[in-house]
């Protein structure tokens, strides 16, 4: 048996192991048992996910069909799997490590913008002085609205991709999400690749708190991409922009996370900027 390196990093503890895999040559050796297993909080490493860090040239053929559907080409590439060793197109909170990664090795320039090639697309991270790392998210995509359930309770849900699918329900307190050890139930002919679903309570003004259930990880204590859903929802239902329509100047919120504090600026021009921290926590040697 191989061993190979990886890294553990979270944000607002949303926690990955990150496998270096520049030249692609683990591929066919990550298989989701073995996803499944690093991810294991016991036996395992532990995580939410798992994220191959590859250069673009070395990717199969079907990411590579993916990034050429966008312009530039980037170097790397974030190939994003959930604990359960299922594929996901994007990581909100997984891309901040992942650049951190590629900063911390002295892989990439920090001094300007760094784009990283994603199943849903590239995204661009910046690098702040203050150590937080914002994300373009891209444009949110609305979708059919629909319901979700954690019986017996059940609520409207709002339909956002945010590269990868959300159904954002507003809830009256958190805790109406039950301990979310189960799947909330969804409707599967709007979501029939499975659905991340957020539950939201208001805060403040441009200020809320959500819990996540994530496909293919269960709950975990914070959702990139979930968390820019909720601030699009909130900024629909708060009036900043209408359903279908964008801001009429640019609009942030806080996002409180049972891990931490994530902040969004949703712009004019109709793109989703996440901001937060990335900390890369232990390094080390696996068989996989
Ligand atoms: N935690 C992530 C999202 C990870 C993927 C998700 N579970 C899916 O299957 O779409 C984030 O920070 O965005």
């Amino acid at each position: 048996m191989s061993a190979y390196p990886f890294l553990k990093g979270h944000g607002t503890e949303n926690d990955f192991v990150l496998l270096p895999d520049h030249d692609g040559s683990i591929h066919g050796d990550l298989t989701e048992e073995r996803v499944r297993a690093l991810c294991d909080r016991r036996a395992g490493i532990g995580g939410d996910g798992v994220m191959r860090v590859i250069r673009t040239q070395a990717l199969a053929e079907f990411d590579q069909a993916v990034l050429e559907l966008h312009e530039p080409d980037p170097e790397w590439f974030m190939d994003y799997r959930n604990s359960d060793g299922s594929l996901s197109e994007m990581c909100g909170n997984g891309i901040r490590v992942f650049a951190r990664h590629l900063a911390e090795s002295g892989l990439i320039d920090t001094s300007g913008p760094v784009a990283i090639g994603t199943r849903a697309g590239i995204r661009t991270v910046t690098f702040s002085d203050a150590g937080e790392i914002t994300v373009d998210m891209g444009r949110p995509v609305l979708g059919r609205d629909s319901e979700v359930a954690v019986p017996p309770l059940a609520w409207k849900a709002t339909n956002i991709d945010m590269g990868n699918p959300h159904a954002v329900a507003f809830v009256e307190s958190l805790d109406q999400a039950g301990t979310l050890l189960e799947e909330p139930d969804y409707d599967h002919a709007v979501y029939p690749e499975g659905v991340n679903v957020e539950f939201v309570v208001r805060r403040g003004s441009q200020h809320v708190a959500m819990r996540v259930h994530e496909r293919g990880s269960g709950e975990t204590r914070s959702c990139g991409t979930g968390a820019c859903a909720v601030m699009v929802a909130s900024a629909i239902k708060d009036r900043y922009a209408p359903a279908g329509s964008t801001p009429a100047g640019d609009v942030t919120y806080r996002v409180d996370v049972p891990g931490g504090e994530l902040s969004i600026t949703w712009t004019r021009t109709d793109r989703v900027l996440l901001t937060g921290p990335a900390v890369m926590v232990a390094e080390g040697i696996t068989d996989l």
